[in-house]
């Protein structure tokens, strides 16, 4: 690993990785770990999400859609009225999303913005230390590369109910980690988790340095943000792969 990407980010060295692989079992291959970063490395990521990053718009219509920031800059509100409308008609019957985004492995691979902390980052979540940490906790040894995207989750954005299982993309375990501060409880915006009787299973607060992990089998979404909300879900969030 590079000397500046470990000068950049690091592990809390004080996390306790036995205790935390039996909590993921005993969750049903679920977790999410506290003070997962050391404190600069979470400080750093929380001030580059809330104001250095370039933000694009994320949704789905059938497919996954994208638009990049400056191509948003240009958009009228009333673009944008018509846009979110037709996203909440699709919501009443099917499944879609709405959200912020900055896609950092596309970025990455097209060199939309090399410097940017957010490509140190992805290279971090690629390197030895998280790998090993990934798979300490989840006990599979065969996990060896991450894709990643930003997210800002502002007020009444949402992702509904999904499986991230898509078959041929070897996803193994999907990563959310949070740098949301001072959430609360009324402001939506949880990671949920659904049995097959539509009760929910576990809920997720989203937190200020903490890593959540789930294996891909498992149902979920994330509850819309609340309108009154006054400040935004961020993550940066992808699967870790086998292949
Ligand atoms: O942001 C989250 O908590 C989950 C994101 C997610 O489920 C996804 O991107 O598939
Ligand atoms: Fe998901």
């Amino acid at each position: 690993m590079p000397n500046d990407l470990s000068k950049l980010f690091s592990i809390n060295p004080d996390l306790d990785r036995k205790a935390l692989a039996k909590t993921f079992k005993s969750q049903g291959n679920r977790l999410q770990i506290a003070d997962v970063l050391n404190d600069k490395s979470a400080a750093l990521l929380h001030a580059t999400l809330l104001r250095n990053t370039p933000w694009g718009f994320a949704w789905f219509d059938g497919t996954h859609q994208f638009m990049r920031n400056e191509e948003a800059r240009a958009k009228s509100p009333q673009d944008f009225a018509a846009l979110n409308q037709s996203i909440m008609e699709r919501a009443r019957a099917h499944y879609t999303y709405l959200y912020y985004c900055y896609p950092m492995l596309q970025a990455y691979l097209e060199k939309w913005h090399p410097d940017h902390v957010l490509m140190r980052f992805l290279e971090f979540l690629n390197s030895a230390p998280m790998l090993e940490l990934v798979r300490e906790i989840s006990g599979l040894s065969d996990l060896f590369k991450a894709d990643a995207q930003a997210t800002f989750f502002g007020p009444s954005h949402f992702l509904l109910r999904h499986s991230d299982d898509v078959p041929g993309q070897h996803r193994r375990m999907a990563y959310v980690f949070g740098f949301s501060k001072d959430w609360r409880e009324d402001w939506g915006g949880y990671l949920q988790f659904f049995k097959d009787n539509a009760d929910m299973d576990l809920a997720m607060m989203p937190r200020f340095n903490v890593l959540s992990i789930f294996t891909t089998d498992h149902i979920h979404s994330v509850g819309q943000v609340a309108p009154f909300a006054t400040a935004p879900r961020l993550s940066i969030t992808g699967w870790f792969r086998d292949q």
